[in-house]
């Protein structure tokens, strides 16, 4: 059995929202999902891997993404026309996806 991740790379566009405690979700596909509920997680930019912030993991979720809605583009700061295009140009081939929710630490 693999340790729990300890960091989570986000687009550094976005860590803004992360860091204010604006978006309080991110969707990613199986290879990213592995983060576990009541563990800690460092931040860093994907293009620099800077530091940003620690979140706290509260739930990964499986969704289709078909199922993804404007509840979940609230969670994410993002309008949901521009999530769903952002969530294909990451993972052109991939259907199953996984929500993880997370809390700010402060
Ligand atoms: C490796 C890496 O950092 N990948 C990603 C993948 C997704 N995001 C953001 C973009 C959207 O807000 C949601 C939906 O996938 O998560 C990201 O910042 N970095």
């Amino acid at each position: 059995m693999s340790a729990a991740p300890t960091k989570i790379t986000f687009f550094e566009w976005l860590t803004p929202l992360v860091a204010s405690g604006k978006k309080t979700i991110t969707i990613r596909d199986e290879s990213e999902s592995h983060y576990v509920p009541g563990t800690r997680v460092d931040v860093h930019t994907l293009e620099k891997d800077e530091y940003v912030c620690q979140i706290d993991i509260v739930s990964v979720e499986k969704i289709s993404f078909e199922d993804i809605n404007e509840e979940h583009a609230a969670q994410e700061f993002i309008p949901l026309e521009e999530l769903k295009p952002l969530i294909r140009e990451i993972y052109p081939n991939d259907e199953d996806f996984y929500v993880i929710t997370y809390t700010l630490v402060a």
